[in-house]
């Protein structure tokens, strides 16, 4: 049994906590391998948020022809080569991964890189799994940065199914002729974009009424409003089967309407994430969970095992990369500074979903905002009004803002359109700063006809005194 410093769970932002001011301490990190290749690096990397981006991109640029015709330019799109699309993203993701690997593996004489997968037998005592072997380690200090993985829903004749999650449908060998997507959050969001956009035919199955629901009430109904224009959508749904024949999935829904069936040679899976929180016997190593299954805790990120550190989807209420990174200094800074430890700052934490149009968002909804009885006034400006809108001839995006009506504190942001956002960054600075609305608006330069003149605009239309 080998004894260390530190061990680290996981290689996504759990790798990061490693520089230079750890170079004497001796470190184990555990990494199983993730997605088709069992990559080094973690889901962001590999699997999420930066191949995902370099798809939208790519579809992004297939639908600049389609939005020419009505500025007066028609542009035919002569055609998408996916095989040329997939293996140039991850001809360069696969390389950053491998070199990330490589450089832990070899280059850092203080790591050990462990390659299976580690689950607790005791407090501070794990087993890593490898394909030939179990060993035994030990450590003064853990951080479990272990992530999620997707769901996968209960439904009949799944298991006799060929289906895709978001691990394997970036390396379709072929794009499909038509695809079922199976969720409405924001992996459903963003592929149904790109796999419409390059080509194929989508049918997207949501449970609720609305697509991304947990969105501002108006910027989930605009964006319902434009998906049912883009794809079959399919809403207030109950999946009731599913099954294989021959190249065809076959799904069987349950719907206002009564019984239907849509089949697609595709289907995708996007019905959210579940923490890894079993494939490490959480429970085995002492470790208390929250009601939601995520290891809980303290706003240090310290679990309730003395000594035992929890970061990222593994522990987050957040399942977003920008959070694990900020979790992942915090952890840093807790271990070297054991005696003077920072808290995780959750206060105004942003999203974005991009898909099309892009959605980003920080702090209230207005639901929130009344659910929980916080006085507010609130502002809509749409880009058709400003004039980089007009140059655009956006006819459909907004920014929605909420405030404090005596303080002039910006409480929640919300934008749906073009570079949302890009849009959103300086809001989301006025409400980690404290700047007031009318502050914010008068207070500085707008570039004239910039895009953010929709955010000049938002803010100087909140009814303050
Ligand atoms: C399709 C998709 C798109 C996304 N896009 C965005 C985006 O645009 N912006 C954004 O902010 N976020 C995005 N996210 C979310 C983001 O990827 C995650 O929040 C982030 O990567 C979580 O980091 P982490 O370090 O907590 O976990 P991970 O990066 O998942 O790292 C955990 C690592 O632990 C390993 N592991 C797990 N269990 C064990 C074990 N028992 N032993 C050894 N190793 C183990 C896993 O193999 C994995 O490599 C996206 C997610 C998905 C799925
Ligand atoms: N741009 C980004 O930042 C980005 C992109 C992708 C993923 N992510 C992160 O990854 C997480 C997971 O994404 P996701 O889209 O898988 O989850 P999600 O939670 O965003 O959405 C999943 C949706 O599927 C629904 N659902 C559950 N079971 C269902 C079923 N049987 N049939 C139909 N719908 C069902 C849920 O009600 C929910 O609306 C996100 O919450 C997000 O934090 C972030």
């Amino acid at each position: 049994m080998r004894h260390f410093d530190l061990v680290i769970i996981g290689s996504g932002s759990g790798n990061s906590i490693l520089d230079d001011r750890f170079a004497d301490w001796d470190v184990a990190i555990v990494e199983k391998g993730i997605g088709p290749n069992d990559a080094y690096g973690g889901t962001c990397l590999n699997v999420g948020c930066i191949p995902t981006k370099m798809f939208v991109h790519t579809a992004d640029v297939a639908a600049a022809p389609s939005g020419g015709a009505r500025l007066g330019v028609d542009l035919d799109l002569r055609g998408v080569r996916w095989t040329d699309i997939r293996d140039r993203i991850f001809g360069r993701i696969d390389a950053i991964a491998s070199g990330g690997r490589r450089y832990r593996a070899e280059d850092n004489p203080n790591v050990t890189l462990h390659e299976g997968v580690a689950r607790f037998t005791g407090v501070k005592r794990l087993v890593v799994d490898t394909a030939d072997r179990a060993e035994e380690i030990t450590a003064d200090r853990i951080v479990v940065a272990a992530g999620g993985r997707p769901a996968i829903p209960d439904i009949p004749g799944l298991d006799k199914v060929r289906y895709h999650t978001s691990d394997t449908v970036m390396r379709l060998p072929e794009l499909p002729r038509r695809m079922i997507i199976m969720g409405t959050g924001f992996v459903g969001a963003e592929f149904a974009h790109v796999f419409s956009t390059l080509g194929v035919e989508v049918t997207m199955i949501g449970r609720s009424g609305r697509v991304l629901r947990s969105e501002d009430v108006d910027i989930s109904a605009r964006f319902t409003e434009l998906a049912g224009q883009r794809w079959d959508l399919r809403l207030n749904r109950k999946e009731i089967a599913v099954e294989q024949d021959g190249e065809l999935v076959r799904l069987h829904l349950e719907g206002p309407e009564g019984a239907e069936v849509v089949e697609a040679e595709a289907l995708l899976i996007a019905v959210g994430r579940v923490p890894n929180t079993d494939l490490i016997d959480a429970a085995a190593g002492g470790l208390e969970l929250t009601e939601g299954g995520k290891i809980k805790v303290d706003a240090t990120q310290r679990t309730s095992v003395d000594g035992v550190w929890a970061l990222g989807d593994i522990s987050s209420d957040y399942e977003l990369k920008h959070v694990a990174n900020h979790e992942m200094r915090v952890v840093q800074h807790n271990l070297l500074h054991p005696e003077k430890p920072i808290e995780s700052d959750h206060r105004f934490v942003p999203h974005a979903v991009f898909s099309a149009p892009q959605i980003a968002s920080v702090g209230l909804t207005e639901q929130e905002a009344q659910q929980r009885g916080i006085e507010h006034v609130i502002s809509v400006q749409e880009y058709a009004g400003i004039a980089y809108g007009w140059a655009m001839e956006d006819t459909t995006g907004f920014a929605k803002l909420l405030a404090d009506p005596g303080t002039g504190r910006l409480l929640g942001a919300h934008i749906i359109g073009p570079q949302a956002p890009t849009l959103l960054q300086p809001l989301i600075q006025a409400m980690q700063f404290g700047l007031d609305a009318r502050t914010m608006a008068r207070g500085q330069y707008w570039i004239h006809p910039g895009m953010p003149e929709l955010i000049e605009n938002a803010l100087l239309n909140l009814p303050l005194d």
